[in-house]
């Protein structure tokens, strides 16, 4: 068999033989929480968001939606996994482009894993000039790995115990961050 057609397979068999953590309707209950969390802590601030790009698409926009106030928002591009289920130094691809000086940045993401990338991001933005800067992420993974001990987002959908996932955004391999739900890859 040629190699992208091995690949395929593969991406299928993950999907087949995968554990489901949390239903469609798991998350988007976790996701009318947050956004409500988010309104009452945002609602008068005029902040500007920004989607972590790739893996925050999904969540990003199921949030977006929900908030009924006056917010800008934009994305960031930032990727330590590249396709690839484990870390590596953070490439930063494309820097914030809207100006936020002064004004409350909200950073969306699908997954605080060891928490490398939203380390960076947030101190980023705070150099940047953001007034205060908060962060949303999906999913928390426990585990005592964090890049900071204190490491926390303020707005948190549901947690996982420590296992490779994907569905929300989240990828296995590139493929998959289109699954209906949160799933656990066989054996990882
Ligand atoms: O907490 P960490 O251990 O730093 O991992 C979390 C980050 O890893 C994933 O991005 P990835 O680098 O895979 O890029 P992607 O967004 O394109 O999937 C995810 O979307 C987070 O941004
Ligand atoms: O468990 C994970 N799944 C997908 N992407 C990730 N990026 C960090 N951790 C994960």
């Amino acid at each position: 068999m040629q190699t992208d057609a091995l690949l395929a397979e593969e991406i299928r068999q993950v999907y087949i033989e995968s554990d489901l953590l949390y239903s469609q309707l798991e998350v988007e209950q976790a996701i009318n929480r947050m956004a409500a969390e988010i309104t009452e802590a945002l609602g008068e601030q005029d902040p500007v968001l920004f989607c972590v790009m790739n893996g925050g698409l999904v969540i990003t926009g199921q949030l977006l939606t929900r908030l009924n106030f006056p917010l800008q928002v934009s994305y960031l591009h930032a990727t330590r996994y590249r396709n690839t289920t484990s870390g590596h130094e953070l490439e930063w691809k494309v820097p914030p482009m809207i100006d936020f000086t002064g004004r409350p940045v909200l950073i969306i993401d699908d997954i605080l894993d060891e928490g490398h990338t939203l380390a960076e991001i947030l101190d980023f933005c705070r150099a940047q000039g953001a007034s205060r800067v908060y962060s949303a992420v999906l999913i928390n993974k426990l585990h005592e790995r964090k890049a900071r001990p204190d490491l926390q987002a303020e707005f948190v959908g549901l947690e996982i115990e420590d296992r490779y996932i994907f569905g929300y955004g989240m990828d296995y391999k590139g493929y998959w961050r289109n699954a209906p739900g949160i799933y656990a890859v066989k054996g990882m």
